[in-house]
Formats: structure tokens, C-alpha cells, sequence
């Protein structure tokens, strides 16, 4: 919606209950209490013409599929920016495990390695901080500001991410560059790390997390885990643990966005910010006890949300 009201070509690729209510009602956003509704354009599938810059904004899960719906209109000069969180598949190279275990990583998050698809030159890494939800097909709400962390996947110079600028500008300072994307990527994993498993575990908000003295350890030594890991991968910079505690506190009264998926009985981004995280421990020899806990009671939980007891009898759907 944001983008909408900049000087570009806009078009949107959606599918089902989205799709008609996009092409029949447009998009309708709730922020701070007032409502716009948008009209664009939307479709199956992204424009035939080469675009300059394309947002994947999906699950992790998401991200194969819709790499096919516009992989069309990517062209030499195109900046194709995955929204996402977890551990991206353009970082897996630069973590220093080898092309074997790089290849057998990826193969979690992309089992038939649609996404090689995409030359990495041509993506540009984005780190999330947003509180945003699907209120209901076509009507998304949005809470409290928002922030966009980009920067070239590959190369250094961020040829690309100014070229992005350039597109979406700097209004309200929604996007910002950096020259550090593995540290950016990695600050923002270990904060769903640490708070997605257990705000689906406990069905609480971010500040509980951290408040709370049963939980609080568990928050804890999920950090300082994934802080290990990211040290033994070579990433300098990383937020000490008592920084990343602030900054999940600092969420408030938020669900996460995998508590709004289990809610709503939707997948859970659990390959990209557990199974990943996990193997990734395995080929660097770094142990994650708390973290594969939980992420083995969250897959548990997941699967049993689709499961009923009645009169003895457990039905599957
Ligand atoms: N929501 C938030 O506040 C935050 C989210 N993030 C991260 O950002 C990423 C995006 O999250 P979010 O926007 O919340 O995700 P949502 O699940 O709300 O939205 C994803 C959308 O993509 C659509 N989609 C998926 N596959 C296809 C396809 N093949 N063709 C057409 N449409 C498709 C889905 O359609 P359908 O409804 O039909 O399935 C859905 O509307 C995630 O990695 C998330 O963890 C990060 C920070 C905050
Ligand atoms: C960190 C947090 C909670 C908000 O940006 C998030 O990324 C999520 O909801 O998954």
C-alpha cells in the first residue's frame, strides 16, 4: 500500500480468496486507526514484462512456489527482493560449511531447488521488523512502525539495494541499507529463534516471554545458542544477549507471526527458522539442546492442532 502511492508501475501476484478480493475491492490496510483502501493491479502471476523490482513476501515455505510465478519477469538488471524470516538460501555459502553441507542445508528449504532459479546477483537480502496481519483475505492491519533492512545478497557494494532505494525511496525511512547483511540476518533469526517456538508453546506475546521467570531461562538459552552459532560461523557484530531481551520486550503485547499461523491452523515456518538453524549446528559442532527441544515440541503441537479427540477415538484431518 505504501508502495502504491510512489511513482511506480505497481502490480500484485496473489491467488484464491486474496486474488478476487484484490481485483474486485483492492487492498485494504488498517494503521493507527485509520483504513485505506487501494486499488491495484493482482494476478496468478507476476506481469510478462521484465520488471526492476520484485518483493517475494511469503512464508519461507512459500518461496519455492512463488519464485515459479515470476520467475518470467526477471531480467538482467531485476532486484528481486525475498521478504522473509529465518536463515535465507543466499546466505547458506557465506557461512564458511563447505558446498556439500551447503547443498544438503538448502535442500531443507528448497527440496527441488526451484530457487537457483534466481541468480544471486540479482537478489537483495531484507531483514523484517514489522507487526503486521491478515485480517482477512485482501484487508491486512498493521501496528506500530515498521522497518525494512536491505542490502545486496552477494558482492559488497550494494549496487543493488541503492538501485532499490532509488525505486521505493527513503519515505518514512521504511527501508534502510546495510552493508552487513549476515549480521543483520542473523540478529533477526535469533529473535524468532528465541521467541517463535516458545510464543506457540506458551500462546503468549513477546513481553510475557520475557517477563515471565518460568520462561524467561528458556528465551535465554535459546539466544546464547544461536549467538554460539553464529560466532563459529563467523559473524561479527551480533547482539549480546541482554540486547536481544530489550528488543524482544520491546515487542509488547504482539503475537509472533508463527502464534498467528497456529492459530490459524496455517503451516509453520519451522524449516527455516529450526530445521536450518539445527543442521547448521550439526556441520559446525555446535550443540543446541534448548532450541531442538523446541522446536520438536512446536513441530508436536503443530501436528496435534489438527488432530480432536472425541469418545476415545483420535481423528486426523
Ligand atoms: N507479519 C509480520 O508482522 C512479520 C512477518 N515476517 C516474515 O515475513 C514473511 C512474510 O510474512 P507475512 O506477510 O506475514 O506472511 P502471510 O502468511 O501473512 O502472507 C503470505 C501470503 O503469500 C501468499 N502466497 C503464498 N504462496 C503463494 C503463491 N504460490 N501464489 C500466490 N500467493 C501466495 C499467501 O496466500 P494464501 O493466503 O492464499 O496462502 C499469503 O497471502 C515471513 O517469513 C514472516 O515470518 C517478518 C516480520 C514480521
Ligand atoms: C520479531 C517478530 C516477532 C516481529 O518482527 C517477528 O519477526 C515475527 O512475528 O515472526
Amino acid at each position: 500500500a505504501s508502495l502504491s502511492s510512489r511513482s511506480a508501475n505497481l502490480s500484485l501476484v496473489a491467488r484464491g480468496e486474496t486474488l478476487r478480493t484484490l481485483q474486485q475491492n483492492g487492498l485494504t490496510c488498517r494503521k493507527g486507526g485509520q483504513v485505506a483502501t487501494f486499488r491495484v493491479s493482482a494476478d496468478v502471476r507476476a506481469p510478462d514484462e521484465i520488471q526492476d523490482v520484485i518483493l517475494l513476501a511469503g512464508k519461507a515455505h512459500h518461496l519455492p512456489d512463488l519464485v515459479q510465478m515470476i520467475q518470467h519477469a526477471v531480467g538482467p538488471q531485476t532486484c528481486v527482493i525475498p521478504v522473509v524470516n529465518g536463515a535465507p538460501w543466499w546466505l547458506l555459502p557465506q557461512l564458511g560449511i563447505g558446498s556439500k553441507a551447503v547443498a544438503s542445508v538448502n535442500s531443507i528449504l528448497d527440496p527441488e531447488n526451484r530457487l537457483s532459479a534466481l541468480p544471486l546477483t540479482s537478489i537483495v537480502g531484507c531483514v523484517a521488523y514489522a507487526f503486521a496481519r491478515v485480517e482477512k483475505p485482501g484487508e491486512v492491519s498493521v501496528e506500530g512502525p515498521s522497518r525494512f533492512v536491505i542490502g545486496d545478497a552477494v558482492g559488497g557494494t550494494n549496487t543493488h539495494a541503492r538501485t532499490v532505494m532509488g525505486w521505493l525511496g527513503e519515505k518514512d525511512a521504511l527501508f534502510q541499507i546495510s552493508s552487513d547483511m549476515k549480521t543483520e540476518v542473523w540478529n533477526k533469526l535469533s529473535l524468532n529463534v528465541a521467541t517463535n517456538f516458545l510464543s506457540v508453546l506458551c500462546e503468549t506475546t513477546l513481553q510475557e516471554l520475557v517477563t515471565d521467570a518460568a520462561i524467561r531461562p528458556l528465551v535465554t538459552q535459546c539466544l546464547s545458542e544461536i549467538l554460539m552459532l553464529g560466532q563459529a560461523c563467523s559473524i561479527e557484530g551480533l547482539f549480546p544477549v541482554t540486547r536481544s531481551m530489550e528488543i524482544i520486550g520491546a515487542g509488547g503485547t504482539h503475537a509472533t507471526s508463527m502464534l498467528q499461523d497456529f492459530r490459524a491452523g496455517r503451516p509453520l515456518e519451522l524449516a527455516a527458522l529450526g530445521d536450518v538453524i539445527t543442521a547448521l549446528g550439526r556441520h559446525k559442532g555446535v550443540s543446541l539442546p534448548t532450541i531442538e527441544t523446541l522446536l520438536g515440541l512446536t513441530r508436536y503441537a503443530s501436528t496435534r492442532r489438527n488432530t480432536t479427540h472425541t469418545k476415545g477415538t483420535l481423528h486426523v484431518h
